[in-house]
């Protein structure tokens, strides 16, 4: 089996304040994971904001450099300084889906121009009519077509709408990673599921992976084959999706799945839950952090 993606104890860190009050934050700690190439599943990185997921699909999609580690695609090691040509086929290769569709595109520039750029940029093509075809492939793969989104400006279409247009520019390139960072938290409640129905068919019909970054259990639960959890930067849970939330190991990892459970508003990423497990979860912080270490039924838990 060929790994499609390795992230090899990665880890990121931040310098900040003036020339006197420099402190450093440590947005991700040796984060370690891999994807096969011929296994299409949804990969999610879970944790509450400011846990350093945001920081991790930047490192993975090569907009961020590690501070130490290294993180491989194909066995290539993704480096942002590569020359242009291998920049492009990686960046065709791995495509990002952002959290607003509507921070995602020009309010000015009409939907299919990106697209057309898309087509353009990587797979080359110049003739009108296969880009239209292109176009109109990625439209069809996630419930739209060209004849709906021609001529339309991103105010013209739903949030839904737009994020599904967001996906297929995403597709043009037949990528087999998608990294979706919070791509539902922005899109009415209503159409929400629509779109992570639609993240479930792009895995089973078409074989793309996708990393699904969210700090909604719920969704995560519903489509994820393994999952991460992490806090202030570090993995502390990984496994499979089902078991990982049915029956979490670790006191952050409780700590959110019983937040949830306790509060809604989950899905703005905030901890509203008894005080003492936030303490409890909060001293682990500081604690000297523990190995990860496997348990029987193969997920990894970091000993508290
Ligand atoms: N460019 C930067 N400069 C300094 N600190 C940063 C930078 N980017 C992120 N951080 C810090 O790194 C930590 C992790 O941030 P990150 O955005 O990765 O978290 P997140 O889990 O994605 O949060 P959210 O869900 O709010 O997007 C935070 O403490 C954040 O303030």
């Amino acid at each position: 089996m060929s790994t499609l993606l390795a992230v090899n104890d990665v880890s990121k860190h931040f310098s900040m304040g003036g020339l006197l009050s420099r402190r450093s934050v440590a947005a991700v700690q040796d984060a370690r994971f891999s994807i096969e190439a011929d296994k299409a599943e949804i990969f999610t990185i879970i944790g509450e904001s400011g846990s350093g997921k945001t920081t991790l699909a930047r490192m993975i999609l090569g907009l961020e450099r590690p501070s130490s580690g290294t993180i491989q695609f194909r066995g290539q090691t993704v480096n942002a300084k590569a020359d242009r040509a291998a920049r492009l086929a990686f960046m065709a290769a791995v495509q990002p889906v952002f959290q607003n569709p509507f921070e995602a595109f020009n309010p000015l520039k009409r939907i299919d121009r990106y697209l057309e750029s898309t087509a353009r940029r990587f797979l080359k093509l110049s003739d009108q009519t296969e880009i239209d075809k292109a176009m109109d492939g990625a439209l069809q793969k996630v419930g739209l077509s060209l004849a709906e989104v021609k001529g339309r400006f991103p105010h013209e279409m739903s949030g839904g709408q737009l994020q599904r247009a967001a996906i297929a520019r995403a597709l043009i390139p037949n990528p087999p990673l998608l990294i979706a960072d919070e791509p539902v938290s922005m899109v009415d409640a209503s159409l929400r599921m629509s779109i992570v129905n639609l993240l479930k068919s792009l895995r089973d019909d078409l074989g793309v992976s996708v990393i699904y970054i969210t700090h909604d259990l719920a969704t995560a639960y519903y489509i994820s084959n393994r999952l991460i959890i992490m806090q202030r930067g570090r993995i502390v849970e990984m496994g499979d999706a089902r078991a990982v939330l049915e029956n979490p190991e670790h006191p952050y990892s409780r700590l959110l799945k019983a937040s949830v459970l306790s509060t809604e508003d989950a899905g703005a990423g905030k901890l509203g839950t008894d005080p003492e497990m936030v303490a409890k979860a909060s001293r682990l912080v500081d604690a000297p952090p523990g190995e990860l270490v496997e348990q029987p039924d193969g997920r990894l838990v970091r000993v508290y």
